[in-house]
């Protein structure tokens, strides 16, 4: 689905140069979930944004189901980042001022061809996904965090995307709603087939997924199927 190779990320101001990825080569295949665990500053976001397509590396070769991204206009990777990846952060990027069903349709009106009642259809049956239904007229600051995540979560799947990238989903949550997310994004990846790769410094939460990948100093130090996920259960 997305493979990196020999990434290199170097970030350059008038008097520093930091290094944020060095020699990366990664595959990531077709419904897996990966977790990305690593020191603050060793490159997990970069990575995470480069996979995402919302940034560039130095050197190397991002390949989305095969074909190099460089063959692509720039027209054709927004599209791309538009249809097939949907992104979680920590601190849920919700708009206030909109309703829990408008926050999760706001991407489809970047999508031409897609009509009011479609989109609105599409908005609710994300929102069923994550177990909110019962909360569409509520706005964010009347959610709990795991709430608000959970709205987060439904706007990433109402493209419906092959890949969600999540940057530290559970980052803001006491642990009993970070169990929540996790169990909705575990969901994803074992119901739907959903590739996620997921940045977390929360070891508990790594372990639940299929793989978990360690960096340090941006190069990747190991990278193993763990034994908590249950191959069984989908
Ligand atoms: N826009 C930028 N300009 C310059 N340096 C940057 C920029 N973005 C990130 N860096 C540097 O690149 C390195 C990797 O940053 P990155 O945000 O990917 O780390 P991280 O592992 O996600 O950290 P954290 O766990 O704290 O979020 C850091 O040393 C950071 O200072």
């Amino acid at each position: 689905m997305i493979t990196l190779k020999n990434i290199e990320k170097v970030y350059q101001t008038k008097t520093i140069e930091t290094v944020a990825l060095h020699n990366v080569n990664l595959h990531i295949p077709k419904g897996e979930f990966v977790s990305v665990m690593g020191p603050s500053g060793c490159g997990k976001s970069t990575l995470l944004n480069i996979m995402g397509l919302l940034d560039e590396p130095t050197n190397g070769i991002v390949e989305i189901d095969g074909t190099p991204i460089s063959r692509y206009r720039d027209k054709e990777l927004a599209h791309i980042r538009n249809q097939k990846i949907g992104f979680v952060f920590q601190s849920y990027h919700l708009i206030n001022d909109l309703s829990v069903l408008d926050n999760v349709e706001l991407p489809l009106l970047y999508r031409s061809g897609t009509s009011a009642s479609e989109s609105r259809h599409m908005a609710l049956t994300a929102l069923e996904k994550v177990g909110l239904s019962a909360r569409t007229k509520h706005y964010p600051t009347q959610l709990s965090g795991g709430q608000r995540q959970r709205v987060a979560i439904a706007r990433a799947l109402i493209g419906q995307p092959e890949i969600i990238l999540a940057d530290e989903p559970t980052g803001n949550l006491d642990s009993v709603m970070g169990e929540e997310i996790m169990n909705v994004l575990l969901t994803l990846n074992r119901q739907d087939g959903t590739t996620i790769v997921m940045v977390t410094h929360d070891e508990n939460m790594a372990q639940k997924t299929e793989r978990l990948i360690r960096f340090f100093d941006g190069q990747q130090v190991s990278d193993a199927k763990t034994t908590a996920y249950d191959y069984q259960q989908v």
